[in-house]
């Protein structure tokens, strides 16, 4: 019975801070979902930078850790007072500074700026290893180069979910695949590349600080290690109400490209997941190294520390959100108003009968800037030649194209230069909460067959609660494939939807319009 196993804290919990939206799953033995909390949050462009305030991050996390409480009390009948387990993830990279008293130095640069060129070609270069915009170790070095004065007294540097894991526990640690996103991992070792570590250190001997990198960067640790408890402290900032109790264990905080790899039962070798939200990333776990640097290929590792290509781009759903805000805009005007979840299962249903090829439209989602195509900045554009096929369908379409455009090209690195080989590619995020709609655009784009299961829209936040149950559930010497294969996926039911030869055509057609016509992205940011 649910409500005993609630009762009986035999649960885990997981909260994921994700980038518009931060959801928490409680879930059972049978690592099913029980119940759910979401808080809805944006980050802000100041100073050109984007960041999140750390005000936000406690209010956000408080509400939805409470929208979670009162789902256990409508169903169950049940105050929460404890859970098994507990754990935390969010959006990766990124950074956060503090100084020896734990005072935030300057506000929390997230991954999605790109202010970063200069130390990114400096560093791939001194490391001979890809260093994207985002890493932490980028957005340290940049600092550097532009002589911020914080630089003094800087003695911790983490990720979101290392910092919330920090609050929450005390403990300054960071789950591999999170710490993947920081520094590059020496996979053999588990631990931060120590020859990188070393060749940084020497970058920035001239600059006279007191401190070497290896002392501000999180400890690691890896997937079923115990990485601390929840404090009092811990316990009222979660829930102010003082009615959950202290001493839950807690795994490794990770970063949501390694919830998704659980979340997807994908962190062996040859299996490979996409996750589309704000950004849209696919991830593969690799068999070798791969045999050369791309530009358009991160290294990061699964939570158990093995090695993975991904695929990363920016821009996702955020350019098919404002379209369907103005769409919500209009409903209301007319008077029919309609929640967000109806607006989005109305456009993407509607897609489905529009052109394959996007008719002669283009779209752009560039928000922000994009590394795989060159791009500092983003301008989100809709270009329309005047006799294509101006509709509803097709104009929604083409943006899901766009969408998935960036994200091909990547792939075309990885599948066609790189000869990753791969099964099936599995995929969550809130774009496939509308069943079999970017689903199947996926599959075409990526020419691969896609599979979704029905924790989709929640996948990452039920990611970090299964790496939570590992801690405490997982039998002697089991790994996180095995306990994955064996206790979590043994009979999950899946959706597979193959390529279908005319949407795939047809998409390909579109990103021939959409390369070619890149330049016209970039004069807008040039002139605009
Ligand atoms: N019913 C729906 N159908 C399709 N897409 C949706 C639906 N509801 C939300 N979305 C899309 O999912 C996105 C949120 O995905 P999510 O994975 O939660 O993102 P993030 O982790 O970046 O906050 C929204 O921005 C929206 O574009
Ligand atoms: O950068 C990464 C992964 O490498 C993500 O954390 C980042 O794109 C944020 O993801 P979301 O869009 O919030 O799902």
């Amino acid at each position: 019975m649910a409500a005993n196993v609630i009762a009986g804290g035999q649960t885990a919990l997981g909260i994921e801070l994700g980038s518009t939206r931060i959801k928490a799953v409680l879930i059972g033995p049978d690592h099913q979902v029980l119940a759910t909390g979401s808080h809805a949050w944006e980050n802000q462009f100041v100073d050109r930078l984007w960041t999140y305030s750390l005000g936000s991050v406690w209010t956000g996390v408080q509400d939805c850790y409470a929208a979670l409480a009162a789902d256990v009390r409508d169903t169950y009948g049940l105050e929460l007072t404890t859970v098994g387990s507990l754990g935390i993830s969010a959006m990766m990279h990124g950074y956060l500074a503090f100084d020896a008293d734990g005072e935030l130095l300057v506000p929390f640069r997230t991954w999605r700026n790109t202010n970063t060129g200069p130390a990114v070609d400096a560093l791939s270069a001194a490391f001979e290893h890809n260093i994207p915009h985002r890493w932490s170790i980028a957005h340290l070095y940049q600092a550097v180069l532009d002589s911020e004065p914080h630089l003094e007294s800087v003695a911790h540097l983490t990720t979101l979910a290392g910092y919330v894991h920090w609050q929450l526990t005390g403990e300054q640690v960071l789950g591999v695949g999170d710490a993947s996103g920081m520094f590059p991992i020496d996979t053999e070792a588990g631990t931060y590349d120590a020859a990188m570590i070393a060749t940084f250190d020497t970058l920035v001997a001239d600059r006279g600080y007191d401190w070497r990198l290896a002392d501000l960067l999180p400890t690691i640790r890896i997937a079923g290690d115990q990485a601390g408890t929840l404090t009092q402290t811990g316990a009222r900032l979660l829930d102010p109400t003082a009615t959950l109790q202290a001493g839950v264990p807690l795994c490794p905080p990770e970063g949501d490209a390694g919830t998704g790899m659980v979340a997807t039962n994908a962190v062996a070798p040859r299996t490979g997941n996409v996750s589309a939200g704000t950004s849209i990333f696919a991830m593969v776990v690799l068999e070798h190294p791969l045999s050369r640097v791309h530009h358009e290929l991160d290294l990061v590792t699964t939570p158990a520390g093995d090695l993975v290509a991904m695929v990363h781009c920016n821009n996702g759903a955020s350019e098919l959100n404002a379209w369907a805000r103005l769409f919500a805009e209009f409903a209301t005007a007319i008077g029919a108003e309609i929640d967000a979840s109806t607006v989005f299962e109305t456009l993407f249903r509607a897609s489905l009968d529009g052109a394959s090829d996007g008719g002669g439209l283009l779209a752009y989602n560039y928000l922000s800037g994009e590394p795989i195509t060159g791009l500092a900045e983003g301008r989100p554009l809709f270009v329309r030649t005047p006799d294509s096929r101006f509709d509803l369908a097709t104009f929604i379409r083409t943006h899901l194209c766009a969408a998935l455009a960036t994200l091909r090209i990547g792939m075309d690195v990885l599948q066609s230069d790189e000869h990753v080989a791969l099964d099936t590619m599995f995929a969550h995020g809130g774009l496939f909460a509308t069943e079999g709609v970017a689903q199947r655009y996926l599959a075409a784009a990526i020419d691969t067959p896609v599979s979704v299961g029905d924790t989709a829209s929640e996948g990452g936040a039920w990611g970090i609660a299964v790496l939570a149950a590992y801690l405490t559930r997982k039998l002697p010497g089991q790994t996180l494939a095995d306990y994955l294969a064996d206790e979590v996926f043994s009979g999950a039911e899946l959706l597979t939807l193959d390529p279908d030869p005319a949407d795939r055509a047809g998409f390909d057609t579109f990103l021939q319009r959409y390369l070619a016509a890149l330049p016209v992205q970039q004069a807008a940011v040039e002139h605009t």
